[in-house]
This record gives C-alpha cells, sequence and structure tokens, in this order.
C-alpha cells in the first residue's frame, strides 16, 4: 500500500525495533531519541506509569523540534502487579524469567502522538502472553547471550525468547515496542495518514 503524509514526522525513540516497524508505513520519517530518566516516573497505575514514561519522551522530543509530529512510545511487562523493568544484570534477568515460567503476563504500550499545535493524543494497547514451564538451564542460557539487558521483562519475542512463549492474546508488534495496527488507524484518523 501506499501512503501519504503532509506531516514531518519524528519517532521519538532510540529502539531499533520500534524504527523497523515504523518504516513499515512507508513513509518519511526521522529518529531523534528522548532523554528521559524514566525510574523518575511515579504512578500508581501501570496504564498511568507507562502513558507518563511515553508523554515524557514525547515531549522532551517536541520542545526541541517545533511544527513536527512527534510519536513516542513506552513498552512494560507486568506481572502480578509488578513491573519487571529492564533487568540490571544476570541475576535479575534469571529472576525475571523465572518469575515468568508457565503464567501469564501482560506487556503494555503506551503511544503517544504530539501534533504541531501541541495537541496530545495517547492510547495503551495491551497484549497477554502466556510462557511456558522454563527450566533453569535454558534461562541461564538465554541470559548468557545477553539479549534480555535492553527489553523489557528480560526477554524478546523477537528473538530467543521465542522459545518461551506458549501463546498470545492481542497483538504480536505490541510486544515488540510499537502496536502497529493500532497505531495505523489513529493516523488515518488523525489525518496524518492518507491512502
Ligand atoms: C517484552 C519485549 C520487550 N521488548 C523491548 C521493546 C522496547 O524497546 C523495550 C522496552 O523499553 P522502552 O523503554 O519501551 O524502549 P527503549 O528503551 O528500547 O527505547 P526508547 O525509550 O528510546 O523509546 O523492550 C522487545 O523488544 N521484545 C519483547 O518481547
Amino acid at each position: 500500500m501506499n501512503f501519504k503524509t503532509n506531516h514531518q514526522l519524528v519517532l521519538a525513540s532510540a529502539s531499533p525495533r520500534r524504527k523497523e516497524l515504523f518504516s513499515k508505513l512507508g513513509i518519511p520519517f526521522e529518529v531523534i531519541s528522548s532523554n528521559v530518566e524514566e525510574t523518575s516516573v511515579r504512578a500508581e497505575a501501570m496504564d498511568a506509569y507507562v502513558r507518563e514514561v511515553a508523554l515524557l519522551k514525547a515531549r522532551d522530543v517536541a520542545k526541541k523540534e517545533k511544527d513536527k509530529t512527534i510519536i513516542g512510545a513506552d513498552t512494560v511487562v507486568t506481572f502480578e502487579g509488578t513491573l519487571l523493568h529492564k533487568p540490571k544484570n544476570a541475576q535479575e534477568a534469571i529472576t525475571h524469567l523465572t518469575r515468568l515460567s508457565e503464567k501469564s503476563h501482560l506487556v503494555m504500550t503506551a503511544v503517544v502522538i504530539i501534533l504541531p499545535d501541541g495537541a496530545e493524543e495517547v492510547f495503551v494497547e495491551e497484549t497477554k502472553v502466556h510462557f511456558k514451564k522454563l527450566n533453569r538451564e535454558l534461562i541461564e542460557s538465554y541470559v548468557e547471550t545477553g539479549d534480555p539487558f535492553d527489553k523489557a521483562g528480560g526477554y524478546g519475542i523477537q528473538t530467543d525468547g521465542v522459545f518461551f512463549v506458549d501463546h498470545i492474546v492481542g497483538d504480536y508488534n505490541n510486544v515488540v515496542g510499537l502496536p502497529l495496527a493500532s497505531l495505523f488507524e489513529k493516523l488515518v484518523a488523525l489525518n496524518i495518514l492518507k491512502l
């Protein structure tokens, strides 16, 4: 399909996965990553947290890039009432994956669109991921690859984390970091994308 836009689009993310997904729209965009300290965000509910972080990222880029349309996102893994952040070390990655074994968790991605006039659109998409039973040996050899450390929850469904997944309910791309189908729908509704 051939989409068009008359917006100057900026993807406010350092994530190579988001860049790759966004480029599937086939329209020009630039990538300018934000500089925000995610750990500074305090929010009661997890969807409020993920919204807040995505807003901070998008606003940080919007204040420097006038007249452009900014798209920011944040992805979290939530399990039994807690957030499983990117693991800081191998032990934390092992702990995350051991907790997720044979259970379901929720991956939430908040997407923020900031229009050139400053209007903000936010939505949160959820995907439920159910893990198979993971044994210690499998977890340790995965953690040794170094793959968990830049990923919420400590795994990548698009990399060797694929072997952990029994089934998912919802958008696969949302787990990877960008709910592309919903974002597409939103961009069309806002008249940012046209066929
Ligand atoms: C659960 C899961 C997460 N992830 C990634 C998506 C996100 O990139 C990352 C969560 O971190 P984020 O803070 O959402 O994003 P980021 O730090 O990669 O990039 P930026 O802040 O600049 O936008 O975890 C996967 O790639 N695969 C998965 O299966």
